[in-house]
């Protein structure tokens, strides 16, 4: 049985990286989803990978809810194209809509704000807050080194197996679908495949 994924947050850079294969991937993602049938939640901004993944969806007839904070408007460039616009208090509040909005989080290229963003939606996994599937798309080996941290944090005796298990690394969206796909089927069926 396959559950149909409503929504993914996608958490990528505000900036567009110095490969042309992150805003392709990106591209890549945004019409995945929209052929999919799945809303993007994001951060709201046009800028960058973000506003790169955000413009694919819309292009392709697909829906988008961006999630921005008051005071990131002007730098992050509140994009008003989205078919649904949330102008948060805080950063925090950021967060909690889109944890909540999301049935899946995928990760594309991006910068410190990027690694804290896959890096809390892992440990709130981690610590059993959730069981969404998180998926790292690595697009031209730009997570390795990411992968490698968190492997080292395993060797070195600081995180499970298991906690590392938590999150899925594919090379494109399609992958990055079919496997949340699994990994929600697979919860519903009580199977273990992490
Ligand atoms: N500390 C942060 N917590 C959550 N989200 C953050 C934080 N710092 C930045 N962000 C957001 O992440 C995306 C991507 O940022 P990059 O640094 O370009 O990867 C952006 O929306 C930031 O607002």
């Amino acid at each position: 049985m396959t559950i149909d994924v409503r929504a993914v947050a996608v958490f990528c850079g505000s900036r567009m990286g110095v490969k042309p294969v992150y805003q392709q991937a990106a591209q890549e993602t945004g019409k995945e989803l929209a052929q999919a049938g799945i809303r993007l939640v994001y951060g709201g901004g046009a800028n960058g990978l973000m506003g790169v993944v955000a413009h694919a969806v819309i292009q392709a007839g697909g829906s988008v809810t961006g999630v921005i904070p008051e005071f990131l408007k002007t730098r992050e460039k509140m994009n008003e194209d989205v078919s649904e616009l949330i102008v948060t208090k805080s950063m925090h509040e950021r967060k909690q809509i889109m944890f909540a909005r999301a049935d899946a989080f995928w990760v594309l290229p991006g910068g410190f704000g990027t690694f804290e963003e896959l890096l809390e939606i892992l440990t709130w996994k981690q610590l059993k807050r959730h069981d969404k599937p998180i998926v790292l798309i690595n697009v031209d080996g730009w997570g390795d080194k990411v992968v490698a941290m968190l492997n080292e944090a395993v060797q070195q005796g600081f995180a499970s197996t298991e906690a590392r298990s938590l999150l899925t690394v594919v090379p494109n969206a399609a992958a990055a679908l079919e496997c949340s796909r699994i990994a929600e089927s697979a919860e519903a069926l009580g199977v273990d495949v992490m």
